[in-house]
């Protein structure tokens, strides 16, 4: 099975009064997908920005949002989600008590379905569901804040999820967010990762040149 790797720059580290602007850049800079951070001050200790905000990016560009729901229980957005022109939502197993119910309302509303674990949250927790879900996310930080240090330690359920894969005959992809820079995305795809998402790296100085310089290690 050959995974394409991408790059999926957070515009958590975007100018938040310039959306529009900063996705056309993103797919004028090569980015290969939009990831978007949508915290509910609940979940994690962060509040960020909800559908209305996806709804108003839509039309300013045709790559994929990628949206990364810092929620609890994200199964009350998906039909708003849907609605404003998301093409995937990853969902915190830790975030509701019906992981399976709340991905099976994603596929039915069109999306693209994903599952996110955190640091502190074993791969058995997500495995009664990999044979439905699109990607895996392993979070490399603790989720809430962008600019933390990546977390080594995380890579080695990113291996185990490979491996399952592979044994199990699955297709889903692999996502790291977090601290991943031009030296740790090599270390998260060493391990079998083929999503990078990226904040602050890509938005410390020039955008175009820092997606370049990710994709120059893939
Ligand atoms: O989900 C996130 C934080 O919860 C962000 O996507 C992530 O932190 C990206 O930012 P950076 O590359 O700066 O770490
Ligand atoms: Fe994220």
């Amino acid at each position: 099975m050959t995974l394409t790797n991408k790059i999926a720059p957070s515009i958590l580290s975007a100018d938040f009064g310039k959306f529009a602007e900063e996705v056309k850049k993103l797919e004028a800079s090569g980015a290969d997908m939009v990831h978007i951070d949508v915290m509910d001050g609940y979940f994690v200790d962060n509040l960020t920005f909800g559908a209305g905000v996806v709804k108003a990016m839509r039309p300013h560009s045709k790559l994929f949002f990628d949206c990364h729901m810092m929620v609890e229980n994200p199964e009350n957005f998906v039909d708003d989600f849907a609605e404003a022109g998301a093409d995937g939502m990853t969902i915190h197993v830790e975030a509701t008590k019906h992981i399976h119910g709340a991905l099976q309302a994603i596929k039915a509303a069109g999306m693209k379905a994903s599952v996110v674990i955190n640091p502190g949250t074993p791969v058995e927790a997500i495995k009664p569901v990999l044979g439905m879900v699109d990607m895996v996310l392993v979070m490399t930080v603790n989720p809430g804040f962008g600019g933390q240090k990546f977390l080594p330690e995380c890579l080695e359920k990113v291996e185990d999820l490979a491996n399952i894969r592979e044994w199990r005959g699955l297709d889903f992809e692999i996502q790291v967010d977090g601290g991943i820079d031009d030296r740790t995305i090599t270390l998260a795809k060493e391990a079998g990762a083929n999503v990078f998402v990226a904040g602050s790296f890509v938005y410390k100085g020039d955008v175009a040149e820092n997606i370049q310089k990710l994709k120059a290690k893939l």
